[in-house]
């Protein structure tokens, strides 16, 4: 499946989640034309402050294929992944990560993000996951621009 419409499908998915109230995050991850996951953030719904849209989708993903590790998965995922969520994407195994939205447009949204870039982690840590950002960026930062229009947004 081409980064484009995967990444579609998780701005979709991260759409999906502002309408229930959630943070405004989603990620969608296919292997070959297969899509296996696309959730959003659900740290408000589930007060679980890990329920990243990353790792929601990890877990979604990796009980679909019965695996630990996502060969060949590509990952489209709306905001550059925080630490957590690349290491995440590192111990899966996944292929390749692109993002749209950056950890300091999160930042200035208002999420208390570590201002670790992904590109960093993965240097530092010796990782081989490929990394692209900047893939539908202006869609991916609409979804903070909604975000910050609703009134009863939560915070972390
Ligand atoms: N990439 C990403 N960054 C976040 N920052 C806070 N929550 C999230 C999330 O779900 N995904």
């Amino acid at each position: 499946m081409n980064p484009e419409a995967l990444m579609q499908l998780a701005i979709d998915k991260c759409r999906e989640g502002l309408a229930a109230g959630q943070s405004p995050f989603g990620c969608a991850i296919a292997i070959g034309d297969r899509v296996v996951a696309a959730n959003h953030n659900t740290v408000a719904l589930t007060t679980d402050i890990t329920a990243h849209a990353e790792v929601n989708a990890l877990r979604a993903a990796c009980l679909e294929v019965g695996e630990l590790h996502l060969k060949g998965a590509v990952v489209a995922t709306t905001c550059e992944p925080c630490p957590m969520c690349m290491a995440a994407l590192h111990w899966a195994q996944v292929d390749h990560v692109y993002y749209g939205a950056s950890i300091d447009d999160a930042a200035v949204a208002g999420f208390n993000e570590l201002h670790l870039p992904a590109v960093e982690l993965l240097r530092l840590g010796g990782s081989s996951v490929k990394l692209t950002g900047d893939l539908l960026t202006e869609g991916c930062r609409e979804l903070f621009t909604e975000w910050l229009n609703m009134p009863h947004r939560r915070v972390y």
